[in-house]
């Protein structure tokens, strides 16, 4: 029987209404400050904390709580620790509704100064949480509005909050002083004496909220579950929604990362075709059919079971190319018309997945090691032609151009070596993850020659420098008009000589896609 709550909130969404109700099953109402001003004003019978425990609240808020009357109430075991309490004057709190000082909202306004986000470092409240979820047996926590209701409902129909509700409630409680906890040290670790805030803190805290269990991992003889940052930026793969298909596997997820961020590095309508980490066909046209048409046509024999991006709406006529043609995965799209669904319908298996709109990307990249992190800031270099340094002595023409751009924006999503041939925009070749350059722009060679796709006049990209001629000589046998590159080889010069032996254009980055 809950006869005694506590309620202490900076955020006060839903506060009079939990209030009233908890009156309404006769609870008695204890609250701090400003808390208690609203209950009144709601016309709630409450008694101030201060009241309660014969001590003021002080240091303007710093000390409101911190009382063994409270932790004792909150802490006391019921039917052991009854003697004790009642020798001292503890009354039992038997629901306790907290949340806590806007920390992370504070620190994350522009200009926020380090007194500011000190004096939102809520120290009562954790440890009032603290107290409760430990004493879950006997007591309930409530530490977020959106619990209210539930409870609320729980306790009408019962009149009591049950073990199962009060042991949920401890563990979401704890896991949001983990939240708290972690967001004052990633703000306190990363700054710096002249209140700059480092790129990489002297510790790294995570927050992740399982979204799912997975049938399996990479194998079936792994186990698998898939997790969202606390705070996903919108546009990223995590804020999918699942209209149809399948459970999503993780190897599904892991594609459809590579898929989604390669098709959204196009503004016109592209589709991204992705099988085992690579693109194996990404083109760009005026409509999303046409570009799963070409980018479909750079290697059907991959595109078998791929994963498909695309950066427009998925319409009708784009559903029934695909399910007319091939065996997917995936089809992943910022929206699904209705008639689209109604095609994918038709088989059940497919996952089709809406991303809302959104270009926020992650701002680190994490990757792990044996018993390590490796953290890097994400690949969201963008090469536009103003940066291009042309170094041969013919320079590519405005449709060379065009393709370089194209084949360089798909080249930074394919693993490492990559080699990428194009032509019109539309990917005609692709190596990836060979161990050395000049194998990578063989396998491309061998693609487009198995597809029947023309590569003379085509253009190539490659992720990292050129370290010796053969890889540009294997490329002017085969018919490349221009080649973009990083740059940078100590050979250069022999590089670019044999372009211009071969009267190729050749133009320089400046910049390195490594993917691994
Ligand atoms: N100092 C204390 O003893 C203390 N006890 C509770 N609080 C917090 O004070 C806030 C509510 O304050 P008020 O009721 O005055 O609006 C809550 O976010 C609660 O977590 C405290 N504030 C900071 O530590």
């Amino acid at each position: 029987m809950i006869q005694r709550a506590l309620l202490s909130v900076s955020d006060k969404t839903g506060l009079v209404e939990l209030a009233r109700a908890l009156v309404q099953l006769g609870v008695e109402l204890l609250s701090t400050g400003g808390t208690f001003r609203a209950l009144r004003e709601a016309g709630l019978p409450v008694r101030e904390v201060s009241e309660h425990t014969g001590f003021p609240e002080m240091m303007d808020g710093r000390v409101k709580t911190l009382h063994p009357k409270i932790h004792g109430g909150l802490l006391g075991r019921r039917g052991t620790d009854d003697g004790l309490m009642q020798e001292h004057g503890i009354a039992p709190i038997d629901l306790l509704v907290v949340n806590l000082y806007p920390f992370e909202q504070t620190v994350a306004k522009p200009g926020c100064t380090l007194e500011q986000a000190i004096e939102n470092i809520d120290i009562g409240g954790p440890a009032m949480v603290r107290s409760a979820a430990k004493n879950w047996l006997h007591v309930a926590v409530l530490t977020d509005p959106a619990q209210y209701a539930g409870a609320m409902d729980e306790l009408s129909r019962h009149g009591e909050l049950g073990r199962d509700t009060r042991f949920k409630l401890s563990v979401a409680a704890f896991n949001r002083i983990a939240q708290y906890d972690a967001a004052i040290s990633d703000y306190l670790s990363a700054l710096q004496e002249d209140g700059a805030r480092m790129e990489f803190p002297t510790q790294a805290n995570s927050n992740f909220i399982k979204v799912q269990d997975l049938r399996y991992g990479e194998n079936p003889h792994q186990q698998a579950a898939f997790y969202r940052d606390l705070y996903p930026v919108p546009g990223t793969l995590a804020t999918f929604r699942q209209l149809q298909g399948k459970e999503l596997s993780y190897n599904n997820l892991a594609d459809a990362d590579t898929a989604l961020e390669c098709v959204r590095e196009f503004s016109e309508p592209a589709c991204v075709i992705v099988k085992h980490a690579n693109p194996c066909g990404v083109a760009v046209a005026d409509s999303a059919l046409a570009a799963y048409e070409l980018a479909y046509a750079t290697d059907p024999t991959s595109a078998f079971g791929g994963i498909i991006a695309f950066n427009r709406p998925l319409d009708a006529a784009t559903a029934q190319a695909i399910v007319s043609r091939q065996f997917v995965e995936v089809i992943m799209a910022p929206s699904i018309d209705p008639a689209a669904l109604e095609i994918t319908a038709t088989k059940t298996n497919v996952r089709v997945l809406a991303i809302p709109a959104g270009d926020g990307r992650n701002r680190h990249d994490v990757k792990r090691i044996g018993s390590g992190l490796l953290i890097q800031t994400g690949d969201h270099r963008v090469v536009t032609a103003d940066d291009l340094k042309v170094v041969t002595k013919r320079a590519p023409t405005a449709a060379e151009i065009q393709d370089l751009l194209f084949c360089w924006r798909v080249a930074k999503f394919v693993k490492s070596n990559a080699i990428v041939y194009a032509k019109n925009r539309q990917t005609i070749g692709i190596g990836a993850g060979q161990m050395s350059r000049v194998y990578s722009a063989k396998i491309a060679g061998i693609k487009a020659a198995d597809e029947k796709l023309v590569v003379r006049g085509s253009v190539m990209a490659s992720d990292a420098f050129f370290p010796f001629r053969d890889g540009i000589d294997a490329a002017a046998a085969a018919g490349i008009a221009a080649v973009i590159q990083p740059g940078g080889s100590m050979r250069d010069g022999e590089v670019i000589a044999a372009a211009d032996e071969a009267g190729m254009a050749m133009v320089f980055t400046g910049v390195r896609h490594f993917r691994h």
